[in-house]
């Protein structure tokens, strides 16, 4: 079985890289895995996966850390973001939001499809997420995407990798840990070190037990 891992930023998998003795690289290879940095946001990702993503893979797993709607869940958790949605792909009609779906030209929301039975990936909460362009930072604009969309997580991202993946039929997880809840900006609080050493232990486990 051969693995994709995708990220956007080195940091977020640097203890993964420092653990397998991995050069500092957009794009690492190793017999089992490869490591592939893509930048942030869905361009760099879409623009990085047309680059690199082929059907020699049998799994891609999206790395990440994430923002969390959902003030029960700790800074630190380490999530499965089984759904994921395009949030700002549409029209404004006024007050109202028009998806892209609605409007006919697609669709938002993407599935990570895999058949996965480890323990390590079962144990995780699923969650719902959306991929922003623009990380909300705003009171009325996070209560109105938490009534249209309902989601747990946001990343900016996500949906892109699971599109890709969708697109050539590859199985793909995205794994995400919570950095900082999405409210006002507020970066002080944000536990960015504490999320990424708990998601690259889960993905050091993991690779070491698939
Ligand atoms: O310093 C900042 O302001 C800053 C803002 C966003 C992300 C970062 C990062 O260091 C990591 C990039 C990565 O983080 C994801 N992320 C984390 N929290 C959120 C969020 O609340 N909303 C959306 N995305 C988030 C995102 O996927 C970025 O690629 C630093």
């Amino acid at each position: 079985m051969k693995i994709l891992l995708v990220a956007a930023t080195r940091p977020e998998i640097g203890l993964i890289t420092e653990h397998f003795k991995l050069p500092e690289k957009d794009f690492m290879q190793t017999p089992e895995f490869d490591i592939l940095i893509t930048g942030v946001g869905m361009t760099a990702t879409a623009f990085a996966l047309g680059q690199h993503l082929s059907t020699k893979y049998n799994l891609v797993l999206n790395l990440g850390i994430a923002g969390c709607f959902d003030r029960s869940i700790p800074l630190g958790t380490v999530l499965n973001v089984i759904t994921d949605e395009f949030a700002e792909l549409g029209a404004e009609d006024r007050e109202n939001f028009i998806s892209i779906d609605e409007l006919g030209f697609g669709k938002n929301s993407y599935t990570a499809y895999n058949n996965l039975l480890s323990e390590s990936v079962i144990k995780l909460k699923k969650v719902k997420g959306i991929t922003v362009n623009k990380v909300h930072g705003n009171e009325i604009s996070i209560s109105t995407v938490k009534a249209r969309l309902n989601p747990i997580t946001e990343s900016m991202e996500g949906a892109a990798v699971l599109y890709g993946c969708e697109n050539t039929g590859i199985p793909c997880l995205q794994i995400r840990s919570i950095s900082n809840y999405v409210e006002p900006r507020n970066k002080a609080a944000w536990q960015i070190g504490l999320a990424i050493k708990n998601l690259n232990e889960w993905t050091i486990g993991f690779l070491t037990n698939t």
